[in-house]
This record gives structure tokens, C-alpha cells and sequence, in this order.
């Protein structure tokens, strides 16, 4: 990180910047979550417990790589993925009252 900003405005505007990336991120993140649903038979599937600590363990590792901190990453990660399987259970009960 080498930016030094020169005022509270610039490190806003740098952030409001960035929280675009990350919505737009989340948007592409959410479609494919969405895209799971239709490949498991329960809502067990859906929470799929072991795999949210695989992207854990994935995410923490990564923050280490790239300077960010993990303590901050985990928590965040894990509220993301809690409100992705609400939306995917919202999902996969959709798709189990169409026809076919
Ligand atoms: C997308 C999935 O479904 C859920 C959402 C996950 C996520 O947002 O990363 C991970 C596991 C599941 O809780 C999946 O099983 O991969």
C-alpha cells in the first residue's frame, strides 16, 4: 500500500473506489452461489459446513500472502458466507417448487 493521502476526503474517495470493486465482486460472487443451489438435494448441501472452512483456511492464508489481516478477513468472510447460504436456501427452496 503506497498511497499517502493528503486528506480525510482523498482516503474517502479511495475507499468508495474500492467499496465499488468489492460490490461489483459481490454481485459476480452471489451469481454463482446462487448457481450452487441447483446442484444439491438439501439444505444440509446447501450449508455445506466442511467447504465454508475450507474458504476459511483459503482466505486466512491468502490475507497473509497479500498484507491484509487475517483477523479482520475470517470475520468478514464468515458473515459474507452466512448471508450467501441464506440467499442460497432462499434459492434452492425456489427451485424445489418448480415443476420438474
Ligand atoms: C457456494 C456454496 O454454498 C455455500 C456458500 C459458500 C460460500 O459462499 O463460499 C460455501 C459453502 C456453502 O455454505 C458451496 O457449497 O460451494
Amino acid at each position: 500500500m503506497d498511497v499517502h493521502c493528503q486528506s480525510l476526503a482523498e482516503v474517502r474517495a479511495n475507499i468508495d473506489r474500492i467499496d465499488r470493486q468489492l460490490v461489483a465482486l459481490l454481485a459476480e460472487r452471489g451469481a454463482f452461489v446462487a448457481q450452487a443451489a441447483r446442484f444439491k438435494r438439501n439444505s444440509e448441501e446447501v450449508k455445506a459446513p466442511q467447504r465454508v472452512e475450507q474458504v476459511i483456511a483459503k482466505v486466512r492464508e491468502l490475507a497473509q500472502a497479500l498484507g491484509a489481516n487475517p483477523d479482520v478477513v475470517e470475520p468478514v468472510y464468515r458473515s459474507m458466507i452466512a448471508a450467501f447460504i441464506q440467499a442460497e436456501l432462499a434459492e434452492h427452496a425456489a427451485l424445489a417448487q418448480q415443476p420438474g
